[in-house]
């Protein structure tokens, strides 16, 4: 059933103009690290896939520069590369990285948030419920090797993977700062921080606006690892490998025993959600907010 809903509104997004000009990215050959048999990296504008069938494991550089914000369109290729993937029997597993130097993901895209209309946030917000399903309940391992900064919607995505490996540096911050926005952090991604840390530290975290410097990341446990820059990407490999000895279906059912009820939760009240998101982004205040920090952000250059 939630696969079902997944595909219309995959196969809607893909039937939109600027879907079906996603092209496959012209030929590289991968894989960019490790072994494997040189198959062609593929992808799309904004994410670059790098395979490596032999080891079952594709790397998906998100690549939306200057700071992988979530966007429409690049949360509509993200979706359209997890699923090609998914649909290989080749792959087991994913290294979820980005290719913008020092930025993981901005989190979601103010923009799509900003001076539109309800009929937008409506598409928009439906992405990011579906980015958030498909991401979480993914049948393939996903490790994040988080080589930049990390905030809200960018945590989020991060907190969708098995496990997290985040580069030691202290400006890559990480965490779900939706207050310090003037916005407020819907109820999944609240509850899929507190089934990465549990009840007392989300609500701390949440209340105020924390973005967790590596060494605190990884005593809350937002992260599970903190390694040396240049070792995220070996550390990502060598996790995956021991993930991916483990018997498959065994850990594949697993994962859907630990995180089904948190899912249900949204599926159920899908529309009611969406219709909270446009309601709520639409006030003057938070409008007036979004706007302010859009504009703090570009004021941070003059
Ligand atoms: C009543 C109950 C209600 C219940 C709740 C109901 C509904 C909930 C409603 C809403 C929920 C929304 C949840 C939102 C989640 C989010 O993810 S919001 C986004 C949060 N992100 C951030 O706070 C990060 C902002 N960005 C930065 O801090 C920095 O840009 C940086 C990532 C640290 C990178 O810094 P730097 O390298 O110095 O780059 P610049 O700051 O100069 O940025 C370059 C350009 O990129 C633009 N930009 C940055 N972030 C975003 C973004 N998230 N979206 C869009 N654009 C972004 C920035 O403005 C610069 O643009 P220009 O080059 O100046 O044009």
């Amino acid at each position: 059933m939630a696969l079902a809903v997944g595909m219309r509104v995959l196969t809607r997004a893909l039937l939109r103009p600027w879907a079906r000009g996603l092209r496959v990215a012209p030929g590289r050959t991968g894989p960019a690290a490790g072994g494997g048999d040189g198959m062609r990296c593929f992808g799309s504008p904004r994410v670059l896939v790098e395979p490596d069938p032999a080891a079952g494991v594709a790397v998906v550089k998100m690549r939306n520069p200057p700071v992988n914000s979530l966007s429409l369109e690049f949360l509509t290729e993200l979706l359209i590369s997890l699923e090609k993937l998914e649909n290989d029997k080749t792959f087991h597993g994913i290294i979820l990285t980005s290719d913008c130097p020092g930025i993981f993901s901005a989190g979601l895209d103010l923009t799509e948030m900003c001076g539109r209309k309800p009929e937008h946030y409506v598409e928009y917000w439906k992405a990011v419920q579906e980015t958030w399903l498909r991401f979480y309940l993914s049948n393939l391992v996903v490790i994040a090797a988080i080589n930049g900064v990390s905030p809200a919607g960018g945590c989020l995505l991060s907190l969708t993977c098995d496990y997290r490996v985040l580069a030691n540096n202290p400006k890559y911050t990480i965490g779900l700062n939706e207050t310090l926005l003037g916005i407020v952090a819907p109820f999944w991604f609240k509850d899929t921080m507190v089934n990465t840390i549990g009840h007392r530290a989300t609500e701390r975290a949440l209340q105020l606006g924390l973005l967790f410097p590596p060494a605190e990341a990884l005593r809350v446990g937002v992260v599970d690892q903190v390694v040396p820059e240049d070792q995220v990407q070996s550390t990502a490999r060598s996790v995956m490998a021991q993930w991916l000895a483990i018997p498959d279906h065994a850990r594949q059912l697993t994962k859907t025993l630990m995180r089904k009820p948190t899912a249900d939760r949204l599926l159920t009240e899908r529309d009611a959600d969406i219709q909270t998101f446009v309601r709520f982004i639409c006030r003057d205040s938070v409008q007036k907010s979004l706007h302010a920090y859009l504009e703090k952000l570009k004021q941070k250059k003059g």
